[in-house]
């Protein structure tokens, strides 16, 4: 099915007939690169191939609407716990610039101990089943089709059943996942031999399709007490993981390295954080950088976080990151919301696209504070491993907790995370394969003793049977519902009404959640404030209020509130009347009016305001303004008193005037609108003169409801306001 940008994803549609759908394609696909890549009135040095939809930055309006995709793959993370509004969130993503979608699972999954089929409903992420991954995978291809470029799916192999969820993601076509036994053993207490001999197993399939792989270091940034004392050991994390994958058979170019800058703001952070990140692509240069986002330092001030995030590009970019993975900014207090995801995608291809060849100006110095801390940063790493190997090696050193201790190796706090060997979640439950051991399946590792068999099928183990599901799909045992309750279908017939009417609720995550936000000052002090604005949201009728920010202006003057809160009610769009959009006449058709009845025009800037640019790019011909039409343009200039403008329109016999303030203060612009419309009557003017008013901050029906003719708000163009002129004269003649 072709996706139509003016249409939304049927939801419905994508889940028909999923026990039939087979995966396109499998493995990793990375961005193609465009050497000096011309767009709009510029030249970039390290941009990928644009994209067929998408939408551009706010300000690539001044640009002619171009959006420069980086040569960068570019993630975003989605997961609210419904896989049928992650789709949808999916597609904004991809239209923002998405090309690597990171599915977070439901919490505790690696605890599971086998696969979840169905689709129930997940906590803090998706529950990854068979079903929800094919729903996804099918969505993204049509939505690669949409956007121009092809989208990497991604989840995570990792738990007690890491090597069941890595045979299905290959069977599905899944083109990335996090597979670092580490992970299981650190942050999920499963045993450490388990976790050793699954991987080696979850890597072989990964291996079979291509997956690109991530690792888990970045776990530690997150987890450690103070995460730029855990840079030695990460790059040992690195080598392990890395290293592990190698000898199972896996691709350098497909072993991607969570990194992620240690600090963030008020902390030096690029004195702290570039030194490692210098250091590590030196010593794992064969392998792929995927940089995260800071995650550790971060609060629920987005602001903060997307400076934060700026920061973390910037390394990316002194450095090198082929895989940039975008963190939400509300990260820090909720999980991702839609608006968040966007965010983060829009920061990063803004600050990745602002710094295009950079690196053709600068570059790092080979000597000072960098070089030195980047030097110490390896020999600390080189130490760490040596003990480990000294102690007895991996599972040994963390047994003696050396993994996540709060100290800069060599220096050690005691505080690391410590496993026993023979314990956590799935000890015990190794065995050894028999003698006569077999199994018929491809990519398999270990001993697996095919030739008892059959010499031939030794290294295709599957010939036995005719193929396993690796190459016959069909034989894959697809199991669509488990529970008749928690399942996607119910869900969908509990916000059918939403889905399927003119019906619209706000949402931030599900559709239907209802929740919006509200950002409001108030001159009190924070706890006074807090409780101020819950008491405001709940007058406004707004229920299960929280704040969810408090930022302190100043003690006693002021703080700043962000709650959130949900509305009861939808909106039925179908009762709405909504005012047309300004048609928009021809060029030609413009201009032949003007030849045939020419036309002339006052304009200024009214009142105390110096802004001139709006104005200017309505009038000037080099910005498409009216000029361009053959409209006669007499400008007076900024801070044009509201007389001298309408007196100016007598004088020079005006068909029009033409009145620009971005100053809102009091609603001084609507005033003035006011004022030159009262004006104009006293001087008996007014209706042979049309009086149009244009800002930033004027909407249309605010503007005519002062008696002016039209108003024009932020973005409109000299051909809008070319087309009015041309409409209201002949509005104007016809009444003559
Ligand atoms: C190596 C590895 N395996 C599994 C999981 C997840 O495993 P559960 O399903 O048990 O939560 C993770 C999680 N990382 C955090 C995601 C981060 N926001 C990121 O972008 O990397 C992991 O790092």
């Amino acid at each position: 099915m072709e996706l139509k940008p003016n249409e939304k994803l049927d939801i419905k549609n994508i889940l028909e007939d999923l026990e039939s759908y087979t995966p396109k394609r499998r493995g990793w696909t990375w961005r193609t690169k465009e050497e000096n890549l011309s767009m709009g009135p510029f030249q970039y040095r390290d941009a990928s191939t644009p994209l067929k939809n998408s939408v551009p930055l706010p300000s690539a309006k001044y640009f002619g609407d171009i959006d420069p995709q980086p040569d960068c793959v570019i993630t975003t993370e989605v997961a609210s716990g419904r896989f049928e509004d992650d789709i949808r969130r999916m597609r904004m993503a991809a239209w923002h610039g998405a090309d690597h979608i990171m599915v977070i699972r439901t919490a505790g999954q690696s605890h599971f101990d086998g696969l979840v089929e169905g689709t129930p409903q997940g906590s803090g992420g998706i529950p990854i089943t068979r079903k929800q991954v094919r729903a996804q995978r099918k969505a993204l291809d049509m939505i690669e089709d949409e956007v121009g470029r092809p989208i990497n799916y991604h989840s995570y192999i990792s738990g007690v059943a890491g090597p069941e969820i890595s045979v299905m993601f290959a069977e599905e076509g899944v083109n990335g996942a996090h597979q670092d036994p580490q992970y299981n053993v650190l942050y999920r207490n499963i045993n450490m031999l388990r976790s050793f001999v699954d991987a080696a197993e979850a890597k072989s399939a990964m291996v079979w399709a291509d997956i690109a792989q991530i690792d888990g270091a970045h776990n530690a940034n997150a987890t450690a007490r103070e995460a730029w004392k855990v840079m030695p050991e990460l790059m040992v994390q690195h080598a392990l993981n890395s290293m592990y994958s190698v000898k199972v058979g896996m691709k350098k170019e497909n072993i991607c390295l969570s990194t992620v800058p240690p600090t963030a703001p008020p902390a030096p952070s690029m004195t702290l954080d570039l030194p490692y990140a210098v250091a590590l692509r030196e010593i794992f240069k064969e392998y792929k950088m995927r940089a995260q986002m800071n995650t550790k330092y971060m609060e629920s001030s987005t602001r903060e976080a997307t400076v934060t995030h700026v920061l973390n590009l910037l390394i990316s970019k002194l450095t090198r990151a082929e895989i940039q993975s975008t963190i939400t900014p509300d990260e820090g207090r909720n999980v991702p919301w839609h608006i968040y995801n966007i965010e983060g995608l829009d920061t990063a291809k803004q600050a990745l696209v602002g710094m295009d060849g950079l690196m053709d100006m600068i570059q790092l110095k080979d000597d000072g504070i960098l070089r030195e801390k980047s030097r110490e940063l390896k020999e600390r790493a080189v130490l760490f491993m040596e003990e480990v190997l000294e102690v007895g090696g991996y599972f040994n050193a963390v047994e003696q907790g050396f993994f996540v201790d709060s100290g800069c190796y060599p220096e050690r706090n005691g505080d690391g995370i410590s496993r026993k060997m023979d314990g956590g979640v799935g000890a015990g439950t190794i065995y050894e394969r028999d003698e006569d051991y077999f199994a018929p399946v491809t990519a398999h590792f270990g001993h697996n003793n095919v030739a008892q068999y059959d010499p031939s099928a030794v290294d295709n183990p599957s010939k036995l049977i005719g193929g396993c599901t690796f190459e016959k799909p069909e034989k894959i045992v697809y199991i669509d519902e488990l529970d008749e309750v928690d399942n996607v279908n119910v869900r969908l017939e509990e916000t059918k009404e939403l889905r399927e009417s003119t019906h619209v609720k706000p949402e931030v995550q599900w559709m239907g959640d209802g929740i919006i936000m509200l950002n409001l000052f108030l001159p009190a002090s924070k706890r006074v404030a807090e409780f101020t604005a819950l008491e405001i949201a709940k007058k406004m009728g707004l229920e299960d209020v929280e704040v969810i920010h408090k930022e302190v202006m100043q003690t006693s003057e002021g703080t700043r509130i962000e709650l959130k809160g949900k509305v009861g009610f939808s909106i039925d769009t179908s009762t709405l009347v909504i005012p047309p959009e300004p048609i928009v006449m021809s060029e030609d058709e413009i201009r032949e009016d003007i030849e045939k009845t020419p036309m002339k025009v006052v304009a200024g800037t009214v009142g105390e305001d110096e802004h001139s640019v709006g104005l200017r790019e309505i009038i000037d011909i080099k910005h498409g303004g009216i000029e361009k039409y053959g409209i006669d343009c007499h400008y007076l200039g900024t801070s044009v008193s509201l007389e001298k403008l309408v007196d100016a329109a007598i004088e020079l016999n005006a068909d029009a005037i033409l009145a620009s303030t971005i100053i809102s203060h009091d609603d001084i612009h609507y005033k003035s609108m006011k004022r030159i419309h009262e004006l104009c009557i006293e001087k008996g003017i007014r209706d042979r003169v049309m009086v149009l008013c244009g800002g930033t901050q004027v909407t249309p029906e605010k503007a005519v409801a002062q008696g002016v003719d039209a108003g024009f708000g932020r973005g409109s163009k000299g051909i809008n306001v070319a087309t009015f002129l041309i409409e209201k004269r002949r509005e104007m003649k016809n009444e003559d």
